[in-house]
């Protein structure tokens, strides 16, 4: 079937047929597939967590308004907004998903969004760290401190294969933000949320055009007492419609059958918010409507040798090139050098230090104890997380003292701590 397929360049068609087979036996280990040159994007996966912020007036909107009812409502219209650049923006822009760059450890991302326009957004800063190579973790923190609000998390991930490629996520995002009024550096009055992560998988894989389909569910709790559920489907499912999805919002306290929002429609094109208690249709969410703002990332020259992009650069232009033999020089490159740090690392009983994030036991965080509770989740008991410590290599929490001094754009980062082209 694939040898006939209009989505496979002509010259890749047997390498996808061998691709094709060699997935239905594969070890779960993504990084390992190796997958034809058309499938592969020149991007890290370090570099997803921007999805996250791309509308930064959204983001920021969370901190302005005064009810907290209202608020837990734009905070699931803000997740919502995310998913599509998170889910199906490499489809829709490149014709299908593709396979990104494994990130090495210590790999960094840095970048902000600035003023977007919209209001008085002011900049929103992105961190995001490789903090596990083995197995693959990447954390990140999204920072406005104008407006007092801040999301951080981690995620790893477990694949599997029966029929598709099935991804579980592992990790949670945390939000926090400063209420109208509320002092930001006070902790007890910042609110707090909790956000857990939708499984995956690939669809259409054997038609050489693979895109992402959500599945299972998201939860997010509030440490003001609401909670969202967002329930996925697919093409398959009840209402046929691909990227399909329902969500409500409820009070702990009224229980979810009875809801004060409830949410319908694909999380890639449109959505409709609803009052549950009227019944009145609140808005329409269209995806199309939202311009993202860009992402201002330092130019390569003024980047440190362990952010992605310059790190990267010649393997990136080796697989935009088509050039398989530049493209695997640069990476065993990378690759051997990391070996010889991990050597070196092991010699010395040592363990690479993370720049910005650090292992927690959440445990002592009892706000989130409290949220994660709201959301039926339990921590193993053994510091090792709600989510499997095995896939995740710990809890990561970001570490403000070490990223205390930094202001964007974080040049140089390197060896020599948190540097500013004009320190
Ligand atoms: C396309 C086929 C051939 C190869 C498989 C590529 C795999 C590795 C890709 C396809 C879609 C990708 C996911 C798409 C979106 C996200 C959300 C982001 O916040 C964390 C990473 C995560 C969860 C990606 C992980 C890697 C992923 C699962």
């Amino acid at each position: 079937m694939a040898a006939a397929n209009p989505n496979v360049p002509v010259s890749s068609r047997s390498s996808w047929s061998s691709f094709l087979k060699s997935i239905a036996s594969f070890n779960g280990d993504l990084s390992s597939l190796t997958a034809p040159p058309f499938i592969l994007s020149s991007t890290s996966l370090v570099e997803y967590s921007a999805y996250w912020a791309e509308h930064p007036s959204l983001f920021i909107a969370l901190a302005i308004e005064p009810n907290p009812e209202k608020r837990a409502l734009l905070v699931l219209k803000w997740f919502l907004s995310t998913l599509h650049q998170q889910y199906s923006s490499r489809s829709e822009k490149l014709g299908s998903e593709k396979k990104p760059l494994n990130p090495f450890l210590g790999e960094l991302f840095l970048g902000k969004w600035g003023d977007d326009g919209n209001g008085d957004t002011g900049d929103t800063i992105l961190i995001s760290e490789q903090v596990s190579h083995h197995p693959p973790a990447t954390a990140y923190a999204i920072i406005n401190e104008k407006h007092g609000v801040e999301l951080q998390g981690y995620n790893a991930l477990k694949a599997s294969f029966s029929g598709a490629i099935q991804v579980k996520q592992f990790g949670h995002a945390l939000l926090s933000v400063t209420p109208p009024g509320a002092d930001k550096n006070k902790s007890s009055e910042r609110e707090r949320f909790l956000i857990t992560l939708p499984s995956l998988h690939i669809e259409s894989l054997i038609y050489g055009n693979p895109f992402v389909e959500l599945e299972k569910s998201t939860r997010i709790a509030s440490s003001t007492g609401y909670i969202s559920k967002i329930d996925y489907s697919g093409k398959g499912w009840l209402s046929g419609k691909k990227n399909a999805f329902t969500a409500i919002l409820y009070n702990e306290n009224d229980g979810e059958k009875n809801p004060l929002y409830t949410i319908d429609g694909q999380w890639s094109s449109t959505f409709t918010i609803r009052d549950a208690r009227t019944k009145k249709e609140l808005e329409t969410y269209t995806t199309a409507n939202m311009k993202t703002t860009p992402l201002e990332v330092a130019a390569l020259e003024q980047q440190d040798a362990y952010e992605s992009r310059r790190a990267w650069h010649d393997v990136a232009r080796g697989i935009e090139c088509g050039d398989m033999e530049a493209t695997s020089i640069a990476k065993s490159r990378i690759e051997n050098a990391q070996r010889e740090l991990r050597k070196k690392e092991k010699e010395e009983g040592i363990e690479w230090e993370r720049r910005f994030f650090k292992r927690v036991d959440e445990r002592d965080d009892s706000v989130f104890m409290r949220l994660a509770a709201m959301l039926d989740l339990t921590p193993a008991g053994d510091g090792s997380g709600l989510d499997n410590n095995d896939k995740t290599s710990g809890v990561w929490r970001f570490d403000k003292e070490r990223a205390k001094d930094a202001k964007p754009p974080y040049h140089k980062v390197g060896n020599q701590g948190l540097g500013y082209a004009d320190e």
